[in-house]
């Protein structure tokens, strides 16, 4: 493996329940729907679009609305969570150790740069990702393979060569579906959920395991 390709919420930050929890005000509340925390978190993956159509089904929102939307949602979850924004136990020596060793770095995520550059520029780790691939850069986010491919892409790797880190069963499918293989931090879901998928080559709850430790060895 030569390349790592992360994705960003719920990996690299422990911050799922707070997405939750915008979404979850913003379709109930806002748009008057009647969603369990379960169904939202069920249904919440890939971008904030897909999220609203999949919610409420095609051409019920214009663009527009959409747009002003996804940005409402952001800044509801940035506000709540920026005071417990931190990069999972051990990911901070696991960049920087990846990073000396010359491994190539990107960020691949369903998210809008709104919400990258938030992670990014707070915790001041932009220098290690060489390519950062958003919700803008493709047209069908996960678990089409686009937003992996784009960052193997960018990176000049093959597919083959990148290792993928997911918390999500449709991201980890999204990589299998580029035909990469995917290491899952359980910050969000149990490992059963990812029983389907045949690509996992190992959980850990942060960076500190073992199995991670090794991998940089
Ligand atoms: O692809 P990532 O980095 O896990 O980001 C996914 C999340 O990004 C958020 O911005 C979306 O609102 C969520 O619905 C989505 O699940």
């Amino acid at each position: 493996m030569k390349a790592f390709i992360f994705d960003l919420n719920g990996t690299m930050i422990d911050d799922m329940s707070y997405h939750t929890s915008a979404w979850e005000d913003i379709l109930n509340n806002d748009l008057g729907g009647n969603f369990s925390y379960e169904q939202v978190k069920q249904n919440m993956y890939g971008k904030n679009s897909e999220v609203l159509v999949r919610m409420f089904g095609e051409n019920y929102f214009s663009d527009e609305q959409m747009t002003a939307l996804s940005f409402e949602k952001e800044r509801r979850y940035q506000s709540a969570f920026l005071p417990k924004l931190q990069l999972l136990p051990g990911l901070s020596e696991f960049l920087e150790t990846a990073y000396l060793q010359n491994i190539p770095m990107a960020i691949a995520s369903a998210a809008i740069p709104f919400n990258i550059n938030f992670v990014l520029d707070n915790l001041n780790i932009r220098k290690y990702f060489s390519a950062v691939v958003s919700a803008d850069d493709v047209e069908i986010s996960k678990p089409h393979p686009e937003t992996f491919l784009k960052a193997a892409e960018l990176l000049g790797m093959p597919p083959a060569e990148c290792v993928v880190f997911e918390d999500a069963p449709k991201g980890a499918e999204a990589a299998a579906n580029a035909h990469m293989q995917c290491i899952v931090l359980t910050t969000t879901h149990q490992t059963e959920e990812f029983s389907y998928l045949s690509n996992i080559l190992n959980f850990s709850s942060d960076y500190t395991s073992d199995y991670l430790k090794d991998l940089l060895v």
